[in-house]
């Protein structure tokens, strides 16, 4: 499904300020994988999702999707079939323009429709659908500027933007860590449902331990721009976050130093 082959990247080459960020990276994902990712700080956890999205490119290594070489395509042709969300629920949406309008562009990203016509009416119909499954009444909403809604409503339209046409692959940047636990918790559900439903090959960075463990089928740590831990399968059934800060600790020789994840627990 998504394979990277020994991913490198450097920021600031033969600099003081040289950081190599990504370190020999090589991963394989099935599909419909859900693998959730924490690590400590600086790991090179956004950093991988920045190579995979094409927001920078690899010093060296290929990225393959399918039968799609990754490697040297630009951004906003890997958009077509790499969904992202952020942490921050302003990135990725246009607050000044109505939930619609916001859905149209989405589908003109992914979808490849063209909109000098404007919005149609089976096409409204579909974003109503859509915004419907959300539970949140934002189906009759649609005229709302996107601007005006809460962080959880707008991590949920921005779900529903990126997921709109079915990605191959879905990224999530901690998108639930600048919402309210219960916000956090809902908008977590509403990944879960339409990641299972569409059956999305998804990988969800957090820093919440207990979330990496109830959520998905694999997790992956990271540290100093390397995956140290890959744990799934029965590995992973059962498993304690005190098992698993056990396990890295043996792995990297020292104890988890990520700030979020310490002001978590
Ligand atoms: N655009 C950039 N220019 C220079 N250095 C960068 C850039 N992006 C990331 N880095 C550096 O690369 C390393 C990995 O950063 P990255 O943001 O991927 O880590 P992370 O695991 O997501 O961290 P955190 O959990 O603290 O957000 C860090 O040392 C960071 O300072």
């Amino acid at each position: 499904m998504l394979t990277l082959n020994h991913i490198n990247k450097t920021f600031n080459p033969g600099t003081v300020n040289e950081r190599a960020a990504l370190k020999d990276i090589s991963l394989h994902l099935e599909p419909g994988d859900f693998v959730t990712i924490i690590g400590s700080n600086g790991a090179g956890k956004s950093t991988l999702f920045n190579m995979i999205s094409g927001n920078f490119q690899t010093d060296s290594g290929s990225i393959i999707l399918d039968d799609i070489d990754l490697t040297f395509m630009k951004e906003h042709k890997r958009a077509k079939y790499i969904g992202r969300l952020f942490q921050d629920p302003l990135k990725g949406t246009a607050p000044s323009m109505t939930i619609e309008e916001n859905l149209a562009l989405a589908y003109m990203r992914t979808a490849g429709r063209k909109f000098g016509f404007g919005i149609s009416k089976q096409e409204k119909e579909l974003f109503r659908e859509k915004l419907a499954k959300l539970d949140l009444g934002l189906e009759d909403r649609m005229k709302t500027k996107v601007g005006l809604l809460s962080g959880g409503q707008r991590q949920a339209v921005t779900l529903m933007m990126s997921t709109l046409v079915t990605p191959k692959v879905l990224l999530l940047d901690e998108h639930t860590a600048a919402l309210d636990p219960g916000t956090a918790d809902k908008v977590l559900a509403i990944t879960q449902e339409v990641v299972k439903k569409d059956h999305i090959t998804t990988m969800m960075i957090t820093h919440n331990i207990q979330s990496a463990l109830d959520l998905g089928n694999r997790t992956i740590m990271m540290d100093d721009g390397r995956i140290i831990l890959d744990i799934k399968g029965k590995e992973r059934e059962g498993m304690t976050v005190q098992d698993l800060l056990e396990r890295f600790k043996k792995e990297s020789h020292k104890v988890l130093d990520n700030d979020r994840i310490l002001l978590t627990k």
